[in-house]
C-alpha cells in the first residue's frame, strides 16, 4: 500500500521511486493521480482562447485551444497537465519524427558513444524491416532502434559535465520548435525559445532516475514534456529529496508544462505501464491520420508503412520529448564557468538496474564525444 511508504524522511523520494519501480509484487497504483479521472488535488483550468489561434494549432497537429483539457495540481503552482491535445492521427507523425528523423545526424544519441558513425547514421533504415517483420518470437535480436535510449537536439546536453556548451550546438528541428512555441504560447509564454531537446526512449523495464533540470541558464521559461506510446508513472517532488513526491500517470499524447515554482522540482519516471487489457496500443494511437492536411504541411503525414514500424516499436515502448530554453533572453554562456546539476548521483537511464551510460568508462565517453564533435564540426 502506497500510504506505508509516505513517511517523511531523508529519502522520501527514493522510497516512493523504489515502491513504484517494483514489479514483484506489483505496486498498488491507487495513490497515482490520473488527471482524466479526477482527484481531490486536480484543478481543471482554462487557457485564454486568444493565446493560440486554431490555424496555428492545426498546423502542428493540435486541437483548437478551446477543446484542450488542461489541469493544474494543488501545491504545484506553475505545473500544467494537458490531456492529449493532438488532432486524431497526428501523434503518428510526431512518433515517426522521433524514430525516423530526430535520431539522425547531426543530432546525438546514446549509440554514438559506443558505435561508429557509419553504424549510427541511419537507425531507421537499419531497423525498419526487422521491426515490421518482428514475429511474436520474443528473443529475436534487438534492432538499433530498440537500443536507442536518448537523443539530444539543439544545444546538446552533456551527461558527464551536466552542462550545455555553446560549441556543441546543431540546428533545433524547426517542426518541433513550432510545436513547442504553440504549446508555450497557449500557456502564456510568448517568448519561449526552444533551444535544447532531450528525447528519452523507454521500454517496459526502463526508468528515469531522480533529478532536477537546472542545467539551463534560464529558469523563467517553462520546460515542455511530450509523451507518446505506453503510459508511465511520473513522480513530481519538491525542492529537496526529503519532500514526498506526488505520483501521476502520463499517457500517450499528454503534454506537461513545468514552469514558475514547479520548474526546478525533483522528478523521475520509476515505471512504464503497458496498456492494460491485452491491447498493445492505447485507442488514441489506433485512429488513422486524417487525409486532410494543412497547406503546406509542416511535417509529412505518416505513411501506413512507416506507422507499421512505429506501432511495432511502441507496443512495448514510451517516447518522451522535453524541450527547454537554455539561455536567458539576450543572454549568453558564461565564460569559463562551470554550472553543475544538483542531485546527479542517480544515473538517468536505467533498464532494470543496468545503467546505459556505463557501457563505456568516463575516459572512453569523453574521447568518443570529442570524436563525434570533431567529425561534425561541433
Ligand atoms: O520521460 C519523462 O516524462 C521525463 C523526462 C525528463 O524528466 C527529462 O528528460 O528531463
Ligand atoms: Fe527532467
Amino acid at each position: 500500500m502506497a500510504a506505508c511508504m509516505l513517511e517523511q524522511g531523508e529519502d522520501a523520494f527514493r522510497k516512493l521511486f523504489r515502491f513504484y519501480k517494483r514489479r514483484n509484487p506489483p505496486a498498488d497504483l491507487n495513490g497515482v493521480i490520473d488527471f482524466n479521472r479526477g482527484h481531490a488535488k486536480v484543478r481543471s483550468t482554462k487557457l485564454s482562447n486568444n493565446l493560440l489561434n486554431d490555424q496555428d494549432a492545426s498546423k502542428v497537429g493540435l486541437l483548437p485551444l478551446h477543446q484542450w483539457k488542461v489541469y493544474g495540481l494543488e501545491d504545484f503552482p506553475g505545473f500544467l497537465y494537458i490531456s492529449n491535445p493532438f488532432l486524431p492521427g497526428w501523434q503518428h507523425c510526431w512518433v515517426r519524427q522521433c524514430l525516423k528523423l530526430y535520431p539522425r545526424k547531426p543530432n546525438v544519441c546514446n549509440l554514438d558513444l559506443h558505435m561508429g558513425l557509419d553504424q549510427t547514421s541511419d537507425l531507421w533504415g537499419d531497423s525498419q524491416e526487422k521491426l515490421r517483420n518482428k514475429s511474436s518470437v520474443r528473443r529475436s535480436q534487438k534492432t538499433l532502434l530498440e537500443k536507442l535510449r536518448w537523443v539530444t537536439l539543439g544545444y546538446h546536453y552533456n551527461w558527464d559535465t551536466k552542462t550545455y556548451n555553446h560549441e556543441h550546438h546543431t540546428p533545433f528541428p524547426p517542426d518541433l520548435a513550432e510545436l513547442s512555441c504553440c504549446v508555450s504560447a497557449a500557456c502564456g509564454f510568448h517568448s519561449f525559445k526552444p533551444e535544447a531537446g532531450i528525447l528519452n526512449y523507454y521500454h517496459l523495464d526502463s526508468s528515469l532516475g531522480i533529478h532536477v533540470d537546472e542545467s539551463e541558464l534560464d529558469h523563467q521559461s517553462p520546460l515542455l514534456s511530450f509523451s507518446f506510446g505506453q503510459s508511465c508513472i511520473f513522480l513530481l517532488g519538491g525542492l529537496t529529496r526529503e519532500h514526498t513526491p506526488t505520483a501521476m500517470m502520463m499517457h500517450s499524447g499528454d503534454i506537461m508544462v513545468m514552469s514558475g515554482q514547479s520548474r526546478l522540482l525533483y522528478h523521475a519516471v520509476p515505471r512504464i505501464l503497458p496498456f492494460p487489457g491485452g491491447d498493445l496500443l492505447p485507442p488514441c494511437l489506433s485512429v488513422a491520420p486524417s487525409t486532410e492536411t494543412s497547406e503546406p504541411p509542416l511535417i509529412e503525414p505518416c505513411s501506413t508503412l512507416d506507422w507499421e514500424v512505429c506501432a511495432q516499436y511502441l507496443h512495448c515502448s514510451r517516447i518522451n520529448m522535453t524541450v527547454r530554453q537554455v539561455l536567458k533572453e539576450g543572454g549568453s554562456f558564461p565564460q569559463g564557468e562551470k554550472f553543475m546539476l544538483r542531485g546527479s548521483e542517480d544515473s538517468y537511464h536505467c533498464d532494470d538496474g543496468k545503467r546505459t551510460m556505463e557501457l563505456l568508462d568516463g575516459e572512453d565517453l569523453l574521447a568518443k564525444r570529442g570524436k563525434i564533435a570533431q567529425e561534425y564540426g561541433m
